[in-house]
């Protein structure tokens, strides 16, 4: 198979609390719609859209969750495998901006550290703000994160929200290729100068201590016939 023929699919799960904007958002940028009428979501949803990035097709996977405790249960299964994440908060509603640090820990409680943006969503509705712009700078920077402020309706940096994120994964996914290309390079002349001293746990997939180092043998890309992803890094599924 040609090396263009394989494309990148990123999970992506867009979290926050209810009527926050989530679903809207995700439709806006998957069908180009936006409706005004409010319709709780049950579950977990997914949409998804292609783009090119770098000249790479790049599928991103939206999983719309439901922002409500009631469902977290569910919509924490679905977090699993996720590889980019979107936390959302609404300009008119104050909670949904200090529920963003436990969002944040409950999606990596189950991914750990993946590419994540801050959106401050309905900025068509700033006279209606219940918080200061610098508020909300000050909390992405304290957790470290790209901040968009968005909104749905108006089709305000929708695109630059996913596009960011899929440019960061790709970062992220060539410099782990790299590392991983560099640590077999590195293991297999170790292993050589290891085997000779004897005593060894030779084998691949098994972890090798040499000179205090623990090196791990992993295949190098988790690759499907048409998708290409970050493998066992991030995702779970
Ligand atoms: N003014 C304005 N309204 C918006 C915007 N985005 C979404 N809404 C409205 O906000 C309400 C809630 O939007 P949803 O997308 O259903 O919210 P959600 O976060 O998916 O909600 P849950 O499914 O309960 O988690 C709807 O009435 C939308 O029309 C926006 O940018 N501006």
């Amino acid at each position: 198979m040609l090396e263009e023929d394989i494309e990148v699919a990123i999970k992506v799960v867009v979290v926050g609390n209810g009527a926050v904007g989530k679903s809207s958002m995700i439709q806006r940028y998957c069908k180009g719609i936006f409706t005004k009428d409010y319709k709780k979501t049950i579950g977990v949803d997914f949409l998804e859209r292609q783009i090119q990035v770098n000249d790479e097709d790049v599928r991103l996977m939206l999983w719309d969750t439901a922002g409500q405790e009631e469902f977290d249960a569910i919509t924490k299964a679905y977090y699993r495998g996720a590889q980019a994440c979107v936390l959302v908060f609404s300009t008119t509603d104050r909670e949904s901006f200090e529920a963003i640090p436990s969002w944040k820990e409950k999606v990596e409680a189950e991914v750990g550290d993946i590419p994540t943006v801050l959106v401050q969503n309905k900025i068509d509705l700033l006279d209606e703000t219940v918080l200061k712009n610098e508020e909300a700078e000050a909390l992405a920077k304290k957790l470290k994160l790209r901040f968009y402020r968005a909104s749905v309706k108006e089709d305000l940096n929708v695109n630059e929200v996913f596009k960011y994120l899929a440019e960061k994964y790709l970062q992220r996914l060539k410099q782990h290729t790299t590392e991983e290309q560099e640590q077999v390079h590195t293991t297999s002349n170790r292993i050589g100068v290891f085997n000779t001293a004897g005593g060894s746990h030779s084998g691949q997939n098994s972890n090798m201590i040499n000179g205090g180092a623990v090196i791990s043998l992993r295949p190098n890309k988790q690759r499907t016939k048409k998708s290409r992803g970050l493998g066992g890094r991030c995702g779970k599924l």
